[in-house]
């Protein structure tokens, strides 16, 4: 238990925290929460709670915002944060790339008919299918991260005729500064290719002597939520020696580097998170300086951002069901979602603030656990949370930062059904992912009073089928 738990009583923040919340959000005089322009307690009432409010055109300044400052370079939204059906219209609109990490998220972007040429793939255990279907729309770039891949990935590029383009994925040995969970760049994990160990070198020479492939750059992705550009300088620094090494052995330049994703976001008012634009000065500066020294001509750089682009745009609404207080001990205020919709604060222990949203409330706090609904007492949606001291049943709460890992990572536990989410827009709202319903959760079941039911999901190629 934190010391501060429910023993200090503290102001009640009387307006909205910068960073925190969705750029169109506001709080009425009565205490409401506004977001593109319609009131929470109205959007609770039409699509009900747990939702997902989306804040359309912050999202869209946000990529205009990384294609500005990312200027000359690639700039690839990674779909991973969040991916519907409208957001990959949304991020084929504002110009930006796509990041995919799996054959789901292809088929989303190709349902929408995403350019193929302007989409990347990756993931460090693709299956044969996803590679097909990859190969098969012509997928811009796929992002090698096994030798395994590289034999399969040929195999199929010359079975289907094609010369694909590949970035191989390195691991420079940088340890970003955050959770190990989300930290990709240092050697002891499963990603890509090591750089110190040669491992690297070896990918790039067997992708160079396939004829299916075509090398054109590599890539590094060093971890997630990162505050600092040390990390990123470093993993340019390396990945520049790296390409200055291939030069001098295979006598070429590769003409791309790609240098993942991973910007942190303000969770809290305690986190302050970078501004896209220093950070791309920055790097465009470190890897100009780092290929002049090495005499490279500088490679087109891409990014891929998640997280700071959607992660702020989103509030979640959730209704306020039970009290619980225990008294000199802790307050637990229990609402009608939790780790269904939000497994990070049980994940990553992340932390995250949230308010009222339905009315002012009184203006001081106790300092309360936010938890949710499911059956496990690790199921908190905020710990340490200012809640005012007259919280009760039937208040909204809206907790921000919500947009990015939240519903892409959302589950079925305890057949809870999946919230909706809402994007909103000069006062009008569109339900852009369903809430499931208890049809859909037994949808998939089959009948057991009719044993010719289903008749079982078909099966995927193995990969031994293709590398044997
Ligand atoms: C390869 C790759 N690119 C991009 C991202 C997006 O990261 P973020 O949402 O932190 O920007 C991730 C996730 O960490 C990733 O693994
Ligand atoms: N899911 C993680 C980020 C991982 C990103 C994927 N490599 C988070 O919520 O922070």
């Amino acid at each position: 238990m934190s010391e501060t738990e429910n023993v200090v009583t503290r102001a009640v923040p009387a307006a909205l925290e910068d960073d925190l919340w969705p750029a169109t959000a506001r709080l009425d005089d009565d205490g409401v929460l506004r977001i593109g322009g319609l009131r929470a307690d109205e959007l609770a009432a039409e699509f009900g709670t747990p939702a997902f409010v989306l804040d359309e055109a912050d999202f869209r300044a946000r990529c205009a915002a990384w294609r500005a400052a990312f200027a000359d370079c690639d700039v690839y939204y990674a779909g991973k944060a969040f991916l519907c059906r409208t957001v990959a219209r949304w991020v084929d609109e504002e110009g930006l790339n796509l990041d995919v990490c799996t054959g789901g998220e292809l088929a989303v972007a190709r349902s929408v008919g995403f350019p193929a040429e302007r989409l990347l793939f990756h993931g460090n255990n693709k299956s044969v299918a996803e590679l097909r279907a990859a190969l098969d729309y012509g997928v811009g770039r796929i992002v090698v991260d096994s030798f395994a891949e590289i034999e399969r990935l040929a195999a199929l590029a010359a079975e289907a005729g094609v010369r694909q383009r590949v970035l191989v994925r390195v691991t420079p040995g940088v340890e970003a500064h955050t959770h190990h969970y989300v930290s990709t760049g240092q050697e002891d994990q499963k990603f890509g290719f090591s750089l110190a160990g040669g491992a690297a070198a070896e990918a790039v020479a067997q992708v160079l002597a396939a004829p299916s492939l075509h090398l054109v750059g590599l890539h590094a992705h060093i971890g997630s939520q990162i505050f600092d550009t040390a990390g990123f300088g470093l993993a340019a620094h390396r990945m520049v020696g790296l390409l200055a090494r291939l030069r001098d052995e295979h006598g070429l330049e590769l003409p791309e580097l790609d240098l993942g994703g991973g910007l942190g976001i303000a969770y809290t008012s305690e986190d302050a998170p970078l501004d896209v634009a220093d950070v791309a000065e920055r790097l465009t500066a470190i890897v100009g300086k780092e290929c002049a020294v090495a005499g490279l001509t500088v490679p087109r750089l891409a990014v891929e951002p998640g997280r700071a682009i959607v992660g702020s745009t989103t509030v979640t609404l959730y209704e306020v069901g039970t009290v619980k207080e225990l008294p000199g001990l802790r307050t637990f205020v229990s609402v009608d979602g939790g780790m269904s919709d939000n497994i990070r604060t049980s994940l990553y222990d992340a932390r995250y603030t949230a308010r009222l949203a339905s009315r002012p409330g009184s203006p001081t706090a106790h300092v309360v656990t936010l938890v949710g609904r499911h059956c496990e007492s690790g199921d908190v949606v905020a710990h340490d949370v200012p809640l005012p001291d007259d919280v009760r049943p039937g208040d909204l709460v809206a907790v921000p930062a919500s947009g990015a890992y939240h519903r892409s990572m959302a589950s079925n536990y305890n057949h809870v059904t999946r919230p909706p989410v809402i994007a909103v827009r000069d006062g009008a709202a569109r339900v852009i992912v369903r809430r499931e319903t208890e049809d859909d959760l037994l949808r998939l079941d089959a009948d057991p009073t009719d044993p010719t039911d289903p008749a079982g999901p078909a099966a995927g190629t193995s990969a031994a089928a293709v590398t044997r």
